[in-house]
């Protein structure tokens, strides 16, 4: 059974209100001088990735209490039921299985009484033949030419995996394909992105898990009646569109041929669905092997998580010390940084994963929670981001526990860029970790009056102790991405079970589709509206004006 305990009524949640109130006021910098072991101490090695995370406001005792806490709100026997396929998501009545989609060691995994992984296998298959096929050349347009673009349209998990691993492993992109994401309802996105490509060698890939998103479904008619427009014939089309779906039904009367689909199942979540048939623009971007690499590095996490002690589970740990910050300190995000510029969207893609997931305020028995949930995800790649919000995170009155995410070796080695790159990683959490002392600003501003001296160091003064954890990995291959997406993946798990939320449906994003859906008539119709409140009434009425 899946565990249902409310945390704040754990033994492990009162001894951490306790140890927060003792602990709330110690400065790191006094920690790590206390403790010449502290990095030893809290560091782990997971493969080619070095996760520190003794840059945060811990000790021994704190660590102590979130494993227990973890272990309290009996954290492994979630894990053991979501891997082994049970109806986690209660309220869609689905499991949660995008761990059997890179189940690398095929061990069965049964879904109702049946093993899924025949089924995964044979989509991988089809998912290699093809981007095989694509990449060689061997597949055709209607006209005889190879394929040279691919427009994925989709949105949501359908659009920001894909677009962000493509763009994390350009590196690995193949010379002759060049790949496009349409996902916005907006006209300007479909447009711009069409005046790239040429109808003889474009192929479009369709990916909705429902196939009814009104985005994708409003992109996908558009981009057929762009391609007919030059290729004629309708029979045409199964050459240049292929379809991404767990709803066959709905492909068939769009008129994809259905040897053209490409399936996957309700026990994928859309926001965990780029290990699926929905990684085909990534297959086809980067090639099979370093697809089936990515699927590698997540299952080796995936084993890490389900088999690793909590002590030294990664994704546990980082969860718990998100709990931490979160419902003991206050703080309200989380930001990610990689630096790393292959990686610009990852902190996008996480929005979606931890955002749509814990963005949860009743609890697994449909209770309001009185404790926080899901924190608020953002980032930027560095150092772009250092000189744009970082004065916030440095001196601002929110504290804003951050991951930094480097690779230590670049892709692009030209000249010193990448020393420079990584010294302002190793001096960001070293500045947010130590700060500034007065006395440290007064030695510094020797040579001003009296005056200024007076005035200028509460301005330049850094408090200091504000948390980061640190990932260092070797080189971002397609197998450490992997990992690292598989982490977080992991650790939205581990906090939602901690928070006793549902992490896997997302009820909350149906109110605005469905007014959507309600207006769009009115937006269309002849008069004045009257059916909603005046500022909505207004606006509308506005808006019909001005389109005139
Ligand atoms: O893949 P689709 O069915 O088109 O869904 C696309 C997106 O739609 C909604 O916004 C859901 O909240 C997302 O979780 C989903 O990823």
């Amino acid at each position: 059974m899946f565990p249902n305990i409310t945390p704040t009524r754990t033994e492990a949640w009162k001894k951490l209100e306790k140890h927060f109130s003792e602990i709330k006021q110690v400065h790191m910098k006094d920690l790590f001088k206390e403790d010449a072991e502290r990095f030893n101490k809290f560091n782990l090695q997971f493969e080619d990735i070095l996760f520190d995370f003794s840059k945060n406001r811990i000790n021994q005792e704190t660590f102590d209490l979130l494993i227990s806490l973890a272990k309290e709100t009996k954290l492994q026997e979630a894990i053991d039921g979501m891997f082994s396929g049970e109806l986690i998501n209660k309220t869609e009545k689905r499991a949660v299985l995008h761990t059997a989609l890179r189940n690398r060691s095929n061990t069965p995994i049964k879904v109702d009484g049946a093993d899924v992984m025949p089924d995964v296998n044979k989509v991988l298959k089809q998912i290699e033949t093809f981007s095989n096929a694509i990449i060689s050349g061997e597949w055709k347009g209607y006209s005889g030419k190879n394929i040279t673009t691919i427009v994925n349209i989709g949105i949501g998990g359908s659009d920001l995996g894909p677009v962000m691993v493509t763009e994390a492993l350009k590196p690995y992109k193949k010379e002759n394909i060049d790949t496009y994401f349409v996902s916005n309802v907006d006209a300007t996105h479909i447009a711009e992105t069409l005046k790239k490509a040429d109808p003889e060698t474009t192929l479009f890939m369709i990916a909705s898990k429902t196939f009814t998103t009104q985005e994708t479904m409003t992109n996908a008619h558009s981009a057929r009646d762009w391609f007919l427009e030059k290729a004629k014939d309708v029979d045409h089309v199964k050459k240049h569109f292929v379809a991404i779906s767990t709803n066959a039904e709905a492909v068939a009367e769009f008129g994809i041929d259905t040897q053209n689909m490409f399936e996957f199942w309700d026990w994928v979540g859309g926001r965990y669905s780029l290990w699926s048939a929905i990684g085909l623009s990534i297959a086809c971007t980067i090639g099979y092997k370093n697809f089936e690499e990515l699927l590698e590095g997540a299952h080796a996490m995936d084993n890490h998580l389900k088999s690793t002690p909590f002590e030294e589970n990664i994704p546990v740990i980082l969860g718990l010390l998100g709990i931490w910050y979160n419902n003991f300190f206050g703080a309200q995000s989380n930001a990610l940084l990689p630096y790393d510029q292959y990686m610009h969207r990852f902190a996008a893609y996480f929005q979606q994963g931890d955002m749509e997931s814990n963005g949860k305020s009743v609890d697994r028995n449909g209770e309001p929670v009185d404790y926080q949930t899901g924190p608020i995800i953002w980032g930027e790649p560095g150092t772009n981001g250092q000189h744009a919000f970082y004065q916030l995170i440095h001196q601002g009155t929110k504290l804003i526990p951050c991951d930094f995410l480097a690779p230590a070796i670049s892709y692009n080695p030209l000249g010193d860029h990448h020393d420079k790159l990584m010294a302002n990683f190793f001096a960001q959490t070293e500045a947010l970790m130590n700060g500034k002392t007065k006395e440290e600003v007064l030695e510094e501003l020797g040579s001003l009056s009296e005056e200024e001296k007076a005035f200028l160091p509460a301005f330049k003064e850094f408090s200091g102790n504000r948390p980061t954890n640190s990932f260092l990995f070797k080189q971002l291959t397609p197998k450490t991405l992997g990992s690292l997406i598989a982490m977080y993946e992991h650790k939205i798990f581990v906090q939602g079970v901690i928070w006793n939320i549902f992490s896997f449906d997302q009820w909350g994003v149906e109110l605005g589709k469905q007014l959507a859906k309600k207006i769009l008539p009115e937006l269309e119709a002849e008069g004045e509206v009257t059916s909603h409140d005046s500022s909505t009434n207004g606006l509308i009425n506005k808006y019909k004006a001005l389109k005139k």
